[in-house]
């Protein structure tokens, strides 16, 4: 039996974090993992896509401007984009972060994790050893989550590719199709036909249809104009993989698409399905409903992916954060500043999430869309700009095209939501990040005057549009 103040199960980026958090506060605290410390972000997610886009994204920024256009004469060096790849996914070795836990004084438990009851995790190494943990006040389930294949005919017998493997793909497939127009599948699509592939995408609900409309216009444009084949509303209906190793995908309404490899990008699944849930009196599989605290009951929490609010790294961590602190008080026995915005609740999860979509055109949003907030029974103004229209984006590339829109809680006066798409517009969201978060109200936005000539200018015309 080893005991701590806190056992983490899960050690991706959110469960590093709960962990750091807590000894930060004083107590002591335990990671159980079974595969690499770093979880899917640092090994099949975030880095490594990032890594694999950036490329093709300098590329393309040289192209769009005329003197350095003339400088850039050859195509993507794909095995260098490869190789890079690999470096920033750590060559899959996870001795770095292995020593981060070290230096932050968190034991690491290599092994898969299971509540075996009240406060006690049991941890099954790799060589069937097990080892019962303790909790003396929280167990915190980080364990993320992972692809979720449907069940379309013959698709599982089809061995597809899931991020997974197409993030750490040893080699360019001549074809890939792609299930799925969400984030995986348009980002995906946009690095491996800038690799090389010939693409064909089923976006059955449409291209990164939970944003603005005019994201997935912009985004769809692009990609066919890099010889995407984005086929909306179509449908797989059975899947099968030839004897020659290629894969024959049917569509609901019979027409048969042929490709080297396929991938399925239709969204996640948590990693709950043998934690030991059901000693517990939950549910194997399910996600885990959580308050703004993290809590799912009085000594056990979860946090990041695997509690389904928002599946994003940087809220995950933010999440951590809060999960953290609230532990340490409950030990110490502190007041909870759990009211919305106070320490102690994840409020932005449902207020003011960011997040950068790295296509090309890149896609940066914050908070609601215009049709959540109405959905949401706010009474909102919505205003819209073209990003070209501005002196920065001018001169930032020829041929600059791009939107934005701001949405307008038009009882509080503040911005609830803001959506930007365009070239490198991704470190643009941080100051739409602060209005939304801050709810600055917009007669103070007039004062916050962006430095010309930058894109950020989209901002005073914005306001300007808006009114006075
Ligand atoms: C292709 C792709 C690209 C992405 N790109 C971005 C991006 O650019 N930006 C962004 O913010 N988000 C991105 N995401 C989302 C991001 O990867 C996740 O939100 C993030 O990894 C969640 O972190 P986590 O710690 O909750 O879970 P994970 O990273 O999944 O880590 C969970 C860890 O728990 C371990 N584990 C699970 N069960 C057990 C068990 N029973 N016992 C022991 N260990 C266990 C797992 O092995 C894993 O290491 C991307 C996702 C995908 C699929
Ligand atoms: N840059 C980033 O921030 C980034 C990048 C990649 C992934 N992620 C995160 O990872 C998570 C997973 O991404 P994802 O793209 O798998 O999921 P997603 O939820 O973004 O998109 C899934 C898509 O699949 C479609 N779909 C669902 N079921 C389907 C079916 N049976 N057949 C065909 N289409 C179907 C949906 O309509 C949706 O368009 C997301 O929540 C995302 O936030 C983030």
């Amino acid at each position: 039996m080893t005991t701590y103040d806190v056992v983490v199960i899960g050690a991706g980026p959110v469960g590093e974090n709960v962990a750091d958090r807590v000894v930060r506060g004083g107590l002591t605290a335990a990671i159980v993992e079974r595969e690499l410390v770093g979880g899917e972000c640092s090994y099949w997610a975030c880095m490594p896509t990032k890594a694999l886009l950036r490329s093709g994204a300098a590329l393309r920024a040289a192209r769009r401007v005329p003197g350095a256009r003339e400088a850039v004469t050859g195509e993507l060096d794909v095995a260098a984009v490869l190789r890079r790849r690999d470096s920033f996914a750590s060559h899959w070795n996870d001795e770095g972060q292995v020593s981060w836990l070290e230096s932050a004084g968190v034991p690491l438990h290599r092994g898969h994790g299971r509540i075996a009851g009240e406060r006690l995790v049991e941890v099954t190494a790799a060589d069937g050893t097990t080892t019962t943990l303790t909790a003396r006040h929280a167990v915190v389930v980080a364990t993320g989550s992972a692809a979720l294949v449907p069940d379309i005919e013959g698709l599982r017998d089809a061995k597809p590719w899931t991020s997974r493997e197409t993030v750490a793909a040893k080699e360019v497939p001549a074809r890939l199709a792609v299930i799925g127009g969400g984030v995986v599948a348009s980002e995906m699509a946009t690095a491996f036909s800038e690799l090389g592939s010939s693409v064909t995408m089923l976006a059955r609900d449409g291209v990164l249809h939970l944003n603005e409309p005019f994201v997935g216009e912009e985004v769809t444009v692009s990609l066919q104009d890099k010889g995407v084949s984005v086929r909306v509303g179509a449908e797989a209906g059975s899947v099968k993989r030839n004897d020659d190793g290629t894969v024959a995908i049917t569509l609901t309404d019979g027409e048969q698409i042929e490709a080297d490899e396929l991938l399925v990008a239709i969204g996640r699944t948590p990693n709950t399905q043998d934690l030991g849930l059901e000693n517990v009196g939950l549910t194997p599989g399910s996600w885990l409903t959580v308050d703004d605290t993290m809590r799912v009951g009085d000594w056990l929490y979860a946090a990041g992916d695997v509690n389904r609010r928002v599946l994003l790294t940087h809220q995950g961590k933010y999440q951590a954060r809060v999960v953290g602190d609230v532990i340490v008080a409950r030990a110490k026995d502190e007041p909870l500043d759990d009211a919305p915005w106070g320490r102690h609740a994840a409020t932005a999860d449902v207020r003011a999430v960011p997040q950068v979509v790295f296509t090309d055109p890149e896609v940066a949003s914050v908070g609601l869309t215009a049709a959540r907030a109405e959905a949401a029974g706010l009474r909102i103004r919505v205003v819209d700009h073209d990003l070209a229209a501005t002196a920065g984006s001018a001169v930032h590339a020829e041929g600059y095209r791009g939107r934005a829109r701001m949405v307008v809680d038009e009882d509080r006066k503040v911005i609830v939501g803001f959506t930007l798409v365009g070239p490198d517009v991704a470190e643009m969201i941080h100051a739409a990040t602060i209005a939304v978060a801050g709810e600055v109200p917009i007669d103070r936005l007039w004062h916050a005057v962006p430095a010309f000539p930058t894109v950020s200018e989209v901002w005073l015309r914005l306001l300007e549009a808006y009114g006075r």
